[in-house]
């Protein structure tokens, strides 16, 4: 039988919809505009891609977007200095530094740099310890967008079989935090892991989370099981001319459709809704910092 496709990008839009209301609101109610500040060190091409991108959503969905681009040479101390300013600017709900930076600048002491209540993608220390903790928190951007396909499709997780593959602080640990958190049995699994293809055959969900083109092939997944696909892989595409490349996720997306119940497309999968749960962080981030009632379904 064929899967359910989860559609990424129309469950994006319709985030982003309601994250717009919000907006109006705050605006209409409470002469608040929400703001995200977007940090940029460097010229690194995807990277200002994806910062556009961003950018535009922001505006589209009526939030103010302050976007900080700064030479690749720039030194921890200047970095720190701005974040020190954003940090303090009441026009600014949100920070968001582009990962990866410059091999000069130490990413944990820049990200733990950022005010907690301000840490929209979830990466400061405290924010990853209230997760893990199940206190309110701010939740990272792409395990906060799986988790909201993932309830969509299903209902209830409860007691479902959830393996994560990849342990990355990013996707790998806060998802398999989230899972626990809608108690299914989780198990995180890594390069290292014994018989990964009988592993991953027990799931009932499996996140597939590692950045390797197609590693997960369809035999390894279990007849109806839910299948989300965070890897986005650019490869060469010679079947599409000479030079040309084609994204693909870390799932051969042929051959698991076969087999699954329900899985994310690559692309319009997982990377549109990252960006609308940048978009519900920053409103919560907002409301939190005026002491207003949480923006629901938005939030984990
Ligand atoms: N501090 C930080 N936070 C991030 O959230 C962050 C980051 N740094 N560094 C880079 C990665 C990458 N990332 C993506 C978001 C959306 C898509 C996305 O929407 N992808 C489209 C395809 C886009 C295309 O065609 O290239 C899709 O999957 O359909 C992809 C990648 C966020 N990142």
């Amino acid at each position: 039988m064929a899967a359910t496709v989860i559609d990424g990008k129309a469950f994006a839009a319709k985030v982003r919809g309601q994250v717009a209301e919000h907006v109006a609101r705050l605006k209409e109610e409470h002469g608040i505009t929400p703001g995200l500040a977007v940090v940029l060190v460097g010229e690194d091409p995807a990277s200002q891609v994806y910062v556009r991108s961003k950018g535009k959503s922001t505006v589209e969905v009526g939030m103010n977007s302050f976007e900080h681009k700064l030479d690749a040479g720039t030194s921890e101390a200047d970095l720190l200095a701005l974040i020190d300013q954003l940090n303090s600017d009441p026009k600014v709900h949100g920070i968001l530094v582009q990962l990866p930076l410059p091999g000069h600048l130490d990413e944990d002491l820049v990200i733990n740099s950022i005010a907690p209540e301000k840490d929209v993608d979830g990466f400061h220390i405290s924010n990853v310890g209230l997760l893990g903790t199940g206190q309110k928190s701010m939740v990272p951007c792409t395990p906060l967008g799986c988790l909201m396909m993932l309830r969509e499709h299903h209902g209830s997780l409860s007691g479902l079989d959830a393996v994560v593959i990849g342990r990355s602080n990013i996707v790998g640990k806060p998802m398999a935090q989230l899972l626990l958190g809608d108690s299914c049995t989780v198990t995180i699994a890594h390069s290292r892991t014994k018989d990964l293809p009988d592993v991953v055959r027990r799931a009932d969900i499996v996140v597939a989370a590692v950045g390797r083109p197609e590693m997960v092939p369809g035999d390894w997944i279990k007849e109806g099981a839910t299948v989300i696909d965070v890897g986005i892989n650019r490869i060469d595409a010679p079947e599409k001319g000479e030079g040309k490349t084609r994204l693909v996720g870390d799932v051969d997306y042929a051959s698991a459709a076969e087999r699954a119940g329900a899985i994310t497309p690559v692309p319009g999968g997982v990377g549109p809704m990252t960006i609308a749960c940048l978009l519900a962080n920053t409103v919560t981030a907002a409301c939190r910092a005026n002491n207003l009632a949480e923006p629901e379904g938005l939030t984990a």
